[in-house]
């Protein structure tokens, strides 16, 4: 027994949930790229039957560990050069599928009841697929993928949202197919890539073309560069949410008597309860944070800015939605009900109408931590305790 044992307010009440309990526990995950989310046996594939030649590795093992190494860079720009390996093999009506469906059969499998997955339909189009066609050769692998994951006991709901790339030219096309598609699974849009350069007003006119069509958007913002950066996607863009934001953090001031103080910006997002899509991991791999220990999410967790937890790439942050409460977990002290704030919040933050997602939150988050929570009790009474 360790002395953490001993510190339960409550006598044999777990304080800390278990890997096992995480993973079972109902999750929420807003942030999460397709074309980052691969495993690495299927890239191995995908390549062998395309003749794709340049993968670093072919064991998917190794390509695996390459990934998480390649990605291990401390800058966003070299994270995101290890992309050219994922998109390569994902130009085919069949490997857009295949990935898709993968991808949320995986999400379920980890405890993932609800997930908005992105990718940037102008990435796919090189063997001669029209943007329609990627849209919906991965919108059917979603669909085929929650019914395999039904299949297994599991039950995931899985939304597409369309990235455009900030570096390039096609925002509001993109923004036009979101809207096209926002009846037949594509729940919003997003713009990412290098952030330093690349400021979110360079699309102004496809934020105010979603914006015109009552459309919902997040952005790429205050990940590698900072407050301007969020400034800009909230108050020239109009952005329902932020990816990353991590850098809020720098409006934030905390006095040597532990008194904090906010700044204009930062109270600006707590206060409209913008939410903001954190991804530890892949804030650690390019620099964006410095610790698990010392990420902003932390804090921010604190003051009740409406934080939320996310994956951004699994096979490049070799994550998962259960990995990153993991370490949370270890790192902050998190309890089932710290899990449960997080996944609330996240559901809140979705993109799908305000009935689902209170019906979401009402009869399977809660009802699946509550669960959770009261397994003690009847672990209990069924061994006895000495
Ligand atoms: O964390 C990220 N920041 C900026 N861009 C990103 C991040 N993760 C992935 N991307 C890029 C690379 C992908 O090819 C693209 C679409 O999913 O989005
Ligand atoms: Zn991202």
């Amino acid at each position: 027994m360790t002395s953490e044992t001993f510190s339960h307010t409550i006598p044999g009440q777990p304080s800390l949930p278990s890997p096992e309990q995480i993973r079972r526990a109902p999750k929420v995950l807003l942030h999460d790229h397709l074309d980052g989310g691969l495993r690495p046996a299927t890239v191995v594939d995908l390549a062998a039957a395309i003749g794709y030649d340049k993968l670093p590795e072919t064991d998917p093992e190794k390509l695996g560990v390459w990934f998480r190494e390649a990605a291990d860079s401390g800058s966003l720009e070299r994270y995101l050069e290890t992309f050219a390996h994922t998109c390569a093999v994902m130009q085919t009506r069949e490997a857009l599928f295949r990935v898709a469906a993968e991808c949320a059969e995986d999400l379920a499998a980890d405890g993932v009841v609800y997930a908005e997955v992105r990718y940037a339909p102008e990435q796919h189009l090189e063997a001669g697929l029209t943007l329609e066609q990627v849209v919906e050769a991965v919108n059917e692998g979603f669909r085929e993928g929650e019914r395999r994951a039904r299949a297994n006991g599991h039950r995931i709901r899985v939304g597409a949202m369309l990235t455009a790339m900030r570096h390039a030219a096609r925002a509001l096309e993109i923004a036009e197919l979101t809207n096209n598609y926002r009846d037949s699974g594509v729940v919003g849009f997003d713009i990412a890539g290098a952030e330093a350069g690349f400021p979110p007003t360079r699309h102004l006119d496809a934020f105010e073309f979603l914006k015109r069509e009552n459309n919902h958007f997040t952005i790429h913002a205050g990940e590698a560069f900072g407050l301007p950066s969020i400034w800009q996607a909230l108050q020239w863009c109009g952005a329902d949410r932020l990816g990353h934001g991590v850098r809020i953090i720098d409006d934030i001031e905390i006095a040597e008597d532990g008194t904090v103080k906010l700044g204009r910006l930062a109270s600006y997002v707590r206060d409209k309860r913008i939410p903001l899509e954190m991804c530890p991991t892949s804030n650690l791999q390019t620099a964006a944070a410095t610790s698990y220990e010392e990420h902003p999410i932390g804090l921010l967790r604190q003051l009740h800015f409406r934080a939320t937890v996310n994956t951004d790439n699994r096979l490049m942050s070799g994550t998962s939605m259960s990995r990153e409460f993991e370490h949370l977990v270890k790192a902050f002290g998190y309890t089932l009900d710290d899990m449960q704030w997080f996944t609330v919040n996240a559901m809140k933050s979705a993109f799908i109408p305000f009935d689902e997602r209170l019906a979401m939150i009402n009869d399977v988050i809660k009802p699946g931590y509550a669960e959770l929570k009261s397994e003690w009790l009847f672990r209990q009474t069924t061994t006895g305790t000495a």
